[in-house]
């Protein structure tokens, strides 16, 4: 743990055309925390997820990033080209969709070297040892290396696709609601997974949930979003414990409670 955050958002909003997306998020993102967005459909998850990725452009407000190297940036004003060097190393971003973050047409194993490849790793062997170090990490057998995404189940991709992401080791991941559509045994082997790695890793992670269950089991922290804006946030337990909004009430008194 250093003593900054590693992403400070300030006042953060954006508007499609007359609909509201989101407006007036402010939080700190600290190294090795992890941050639940959560609230119903509709509410702006997504879009806050989206603009703090930079893969939508918000209308006003500042996300500044604590870069590798120290110094703090505004990726707003970043040129496009470094923003997508950072998106290639130091960021992971895991659909919801494994087929939207992977590519469906080679194999798993080049699935994971790719993303080695872009950071500039040309030696062959080396690139294909890392691959199936990351498969079996995810707990894909070494015999499915050269089989692609088509042949997996939808666990099995989203294993694949969380693999792809960590093995350049990135510093911060966004997640979207990553364990989405999938059966709850499926979900529940995810979660637990996902939970080792993050630790082991000490990532930073946002991850955007409409799953309480997920973000009690994953996150640090949690912030309860309504109608674009942040109604509610603090300390996971402290949170789903003991909600102090009516609407987080409410959400919470709606999962069946473990
Ligand atoms: N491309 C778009 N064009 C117009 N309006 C949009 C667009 N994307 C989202 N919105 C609107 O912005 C608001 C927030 O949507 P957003 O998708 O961020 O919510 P969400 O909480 O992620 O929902 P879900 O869980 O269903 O994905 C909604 O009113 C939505 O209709």
């Amino acid at each position: 743990m250093t003593d900054a955050p590693i992403l400070e958002v300030r006042d953060l909003a954006k508007t499609y055309g007359a609909r509201l997306g989101c407006a007036d998020i402010s939080f700190d993102l600290w190294p090795g925390e992890v941050l639940a967005v959560v609230g119903e459909s509709g509410s702006g998850k997504t879009t806050l997820l989206n603009c703090l990725s930079t893969r939508l452009a918000a209308d006003g407000g500042s996300i500044v990033y604590a870069m590798r190297d120290g110094s703090r940036r505004d990726l707003a004003t970043m040129p496009e080209a470094e923003r997508r060097f950072l998106m290639r190393t130091d960021w992971g971003f895991v659909h919801q969709n494994p087929a939207d973050g992977l590519r469906m047409g080679v194999s798993a194993g080049a699935n994971v070297g790719e993303r080695l490849m872009a950071i500039g790793d040309r030696h062959y062997g080396r690139i294909r040892g890392t691959a199936l170090d990351w498969l079996s990490r995810v707990e894909i057998a070494a015999d499915r290396i050269d089989d692609g995404p088509r042949a997996f189940s939808g666990g099995m991709r989203q294993r694949l696709q969380i693999a792809r992401n960590l093995v350049t080791a990135p510093r911060l991941v966004f997640m979207d609601e990553p364990t989405g559509g999938l059966d709850v045994s499926v979900q529940a082997r995810l979660l637990d997974l996902m939970r080792g790695l993050v630790r082991d890793l000490g990532l930073s992670v946002i991850i955007v949930t409409h799953d309480l269950a997920v973000a009690r089991l994953l996150s640090h922290r949690i912030m309860v979003m309504k109608d674009g804006r942040v109604i509610e946030e603090g300390l996971t337990d402290r949170v789903l414990d003991d909600p102090r909004q009516p609407y987080t009430q409410l959400l919470v008194s709606s999962i069946p409670q473990a």
